[in-house]
């Protein structure tokens, strides 16, 4: 009979395996010895090794079991939904066999890791709990095994829209109902999950909402009606992290959850977090009003990654370094932190000249786009996703959130030095979630860490100087970005430098050799005294130098913010304050929206005036040799054709197969950079490729042919070519366009690659519609004065109504 039951009982939801990986250890670092964090209570279900309770084994479990389970498990047989009391009497606690048989059953792993247990237990018997677990340590898993583990709904507060989705996406292919709330869904979706919540007997358990929906009234009186009829059961606050000022991902939105607490008396919270120094931590706990919580702090330790810095001014080609590596690993999944967009197209780019299967996701691509790279990159039909910081973890809200949800990327690199230990603890940590050997590894620029300090430190002592409440923050911005690259370029074990960072002290000896420092000791000690030397020579022969992506790599408020990822989105109509006083409402509208412009004209007016030191410190007679490095050869003009031309055939693609003349539109193209940055040197001539990169991903047919038609006459007349040709080419451009014929333009033109022929011929050849820095600065500061205006508008328009409608109370 039991046996029949358990017959029916079998869940139709697809049983997790190991993603299978096509890597061997010594493809990411022969030699590199695994140790396991979790190797003795990992589930060898997990490993794919067949373990998996076998319906017949579960059933002899069965016989076995004492009663509570047998209830446990027929409840579990009927359970799909509604909720079910699968721990027998509502108070009656749960015990650790039938938690076990929970996680078992649901989620096929065969033990609790690390602190899990404690954690659930803690919730389950009503006390409030603190969990810190590394990167991937199964932290989900503590309110998903409450969830199912007591009748009601656990309330999860999560601050990426697409991180729920993942997780709710999952827990339903489990058959566990669960569901989440945002501005993104149609409101039929949204009433259907309402009508659940009011219903009787609602069937959730798991709801997952973002912190600004949480303290809305509307839901938050939802939420109220639920606790009344005792049926909110815990509150699982995630990434925790973000409430605090202190830590490395500062969510305003995230500090209206203080409020929690007493409007949702006597229900546990369970705050997680992987990423939290010993000041975080506090501040996590007294800013949720956690009562007499038990912490549970797991070690920072992530044994299965090995750790390693390459110095990009001590390498040939960057780009060609990281090609090689990821073509040596194999087809393994990877991803490429950037820290601006167009340094991603430049990496995407680069990597897929090298036959490397690849694509960048940033915001400037459009939602399609990057749908379909996420789910080509998850669907493993591209190996490498080349991302901004953005890109997965909790960091500003953009629309380029994602939750990455692949355990198996065996390869983290950082192209860029991430802006904080917690940053790249964090990032790095997206390696080896399944616990097999993975890599994390750091290409850190002299040029890169120069600019972010210029960038932190010039707002540093702006700061300074206003004595504004901001000011600790901005230094330890600082702090925290100097501290990453100490742990680039001072010796020692790298992986004591993390943990020590988190306040973990640790023996260099529990590395294990599992970073470069440790396992090449002498190597790495060579690279910094030869990296020593290079910024000792650099520093004497370049002090003010000061590279600026380009003119137009900035032309938009998002990709700012992107670049300083500091900004959270804000306008959403489901932005919250948790104070219904008018006056309250009015401020934090005043301070959302006013004082970050000016910071950033402020960092904008401050890399205006280093490109004009630049351009000064550049005339003739003080160049020196180390600025010739700085020449643009046939090479990069080639190579950066290739790139424009990858990027032109794209743009195409995105628009209906545009017929245009592939092999004169890169000539043009290219020379638009030289001719603006030739005799400036390499840096802006690449970022100025990049930019017409970036340019094309996003363009549109009429900005394209525009372009482009100057691209005919103008080189038609400078190279004194058959007038015919070229303004036969034009025609059919236009022609192109009303009929969208599928007639390709055939110009007759090429363009000179020789630099010498070109700058004979370049006075003649119109500039593209590529604003200069001074332009870009200028039109935005018209833009926020605009902007100033229309908002000072608003607000006293909000403002009157305010004071009307409180003199009318
Ligand atoms: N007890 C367990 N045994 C084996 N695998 C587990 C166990 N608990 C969780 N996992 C697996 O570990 C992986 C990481 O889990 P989860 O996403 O909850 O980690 P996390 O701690 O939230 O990580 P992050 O900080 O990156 O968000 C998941 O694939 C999950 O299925
Ligand atoms: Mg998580």
């Amino acid at each position: 009979m039991r046996g029949e039951g358990l017959e029916m009982s079998t869940p139709a939801r697809p049983i997790k395996r190991s993603v299978s990986t096509n890597h061997d250890m010594s493809t990411l670092e022969r030699g590199f010895s695994r140790s396991s964090g979790y190797a003795d209570n990992e589930a060898p279900l997990e490993r794919g090794l067949g373990a998996r309770p076998t319906l017949e084994r579960e059933t002899q479990n069965l016989a076995r079991a004492d009663c509570k389970t047998q209830e446990l498990l027929v409840n579990m047989k009927k359970s799909a939904l509604p909720v079910q009391n699968i721990c027998g009497i509502e108070k009656q606690k749960c015990g650790k066999e039938a938690l076990v048989k929970l996680l078992r059953w649901h989620f096929g792993h065969s033990e609790f890791r690390g602190k899990q247990l404690e954690a659930i237990e803690a919730v389950l018997s009503g006390r409030d709990c603190f969990c810190l677990m590394p990167t991937g340590g199964g932290k989900s898993m503590c309110y998903q095994i409450p969830a199912l583990a007591k009748t009601g709904i656990v309330l999860v507060v999560c601050p990426l829209i697409a991180l729920m989705e993942n997780q709710v996406m999952a827990l339903k292919a489990k058959g566990i109902a669960a569901e989440y709330l945002s501005s993104t869904q149609t409101s039929q979706v949204r009433n259907k999950i309402h009508e659940d919540l009011e219903s009787g007997k609602p069937s959730l358990r798991l709801l997952y909402v973002t912190p600004e929906l949480i303290a809305t009234p509307g839901f938050m009186s939802k939420l109220t009606k639920i606790h009344a009829r005792g049926l909110l059961i815990l509150i699982a606050i995630d990434e925790a992290h973000c409430i605090s000022t202190w830590g490395h991902d500062f969510r305003p939105s995230y500090r209206k959850l203080s409020s929690l607490r007493n409007r949702l008396p006597n229900i546990p919270i369970l705050a997680l977090t992987a990423t939290a120094v010993p000041k975080v931590q506090t501040d996590v706990i007294e800013s949720l009003c956690l009562h007499d919580p038990l912490v549970l702090k797991s070690s920072f330790n992530r044994p299965n990654i090995y750790y390693e810095v390459r110095y990009k001014d001590l390498l040939d080609d960057p780009y060609a370094d990281l090609a090689n590596l990821l073509k040596s690993c194999g087809d393994v999944c990877a991803i490429v932190y950037c820290l601006e967009r167009t340094t991603c197209d430049d990496v995407a780019g680069h990597l897929s000249k090298n036959g490397i299967s690849c694509a960048a996701y940033h915001a400037g691509l459009n939602n399609k786009l990057r749908s379909s790279v996420l789910d080509d990159w998850i669907s493993s039909k591209k190996q490498v996703v080349v991302a901004t910081v953005a890109f997965g973890n909790s960091g500003a809200l953009t629309a380029v959130e994602f939750g990455i949800d692949r355990k198996d990327v065996r390869i983290v690199c950082h192209f860029n030095i991430p802006k904080s230990m917690e940053a790249f603890y964090q990032e790095s940590g997206r390696a080896g979630r399944d616990q097999l050997p993975s890599r994390s590894l750091l290409y850190c620029g002299m040029d890169d860490c120069k600019k972010m300090q210029f960038i932190l430190g010039a707002s540093k002592s702006k700061k300074e100087q206003s004595s504004s409440s901001q000011d600790g923050s901005s230094k330890k911005s600082l702090a925290d970005f100097n501290q990453m690259v100490e742990y680039c370029q001072e010796s020692g074990c790298r992986r004591k430098k993390i943990l020590g960072s988190f306040g973990e002290q640790v023996p260099a000896s529990l590395c294990k050799k599992s970073c470069d420092a440790c396992k090449h000791p002498n190597l790495v000690a060579k690279y910094l005294e030869e990296l020593r030397t290079t910024c000792a020579f650099r520093h004497k022969n370049q002090s003010s130098r000061i590279y600026i992506s380009s003119s137009s790599n900035m032309n938009n408020e998002e990709q700012l913010s992107e670049f300083w990822n500091r900004d959270e989105a804000s306008g959403s109509e489901e932005d919250i304050s948790d104070s219904d006083d008018a006056i309250d409402v009015v401020r934090s509208l005043v301070r959302s929206s006013l004082p970050s412009k000016p910071r950033l004209n402020e960092k904008i007016e401050l890399l205006q005036r280093e490109e004009e030191n630049y351009y000064w410190n550049k005339i003739p007679e003080k160049q020196n040799n180390k600025l010739d490095k700085n020449a643009i050869s046939e090479t990069l003009r080639e190579t950066s054709k290739q790139r424009l031309s990858n990027a032109l055939k794209q743009t195409q693609q995105r628009l209906s197969n545009l017929p245009i003349d592939l092999e004169t539109s890169v000539s043009f193209l290219e020379n638009e950079c030289y001719k603006k940055y030739g005799k400036t040197g390499k840096s802006f001539y690449c970022s100025q490729v990049a930019s017409t990169v970036r340019w094309l991903s996003t363009t549109n047919s009429t900005e394209l042919i525009n372009r482009l038609r100057s691209s005919t006459s103008s080189i038609a007349e400078n190279t004194s070519v058959d007038e015919n040709s070229s303004s036969t080419s034009l025609a059919l451009l236009d022609q192109s366009l009303i009929e969208t014929s599928n007639e390709k333009i055939h110009g007759s033109v090429r363009s000179e690659t020789s630099s010498i022929a070109l700058q004979s011929n370049s006075h003649d050849i119109s500039l593209p519609p590529i604003p200069s820095f001074s332009e870009f600065v200028n039109s935005r500061k018209a833009q926020d004065k605009q902007l100033l205006m229309s908002e000072k508008k608003s607000l006293n328009g909000v403002h009157k109504n305010l004071v009307k409608k409180m003199r009318l109370q």
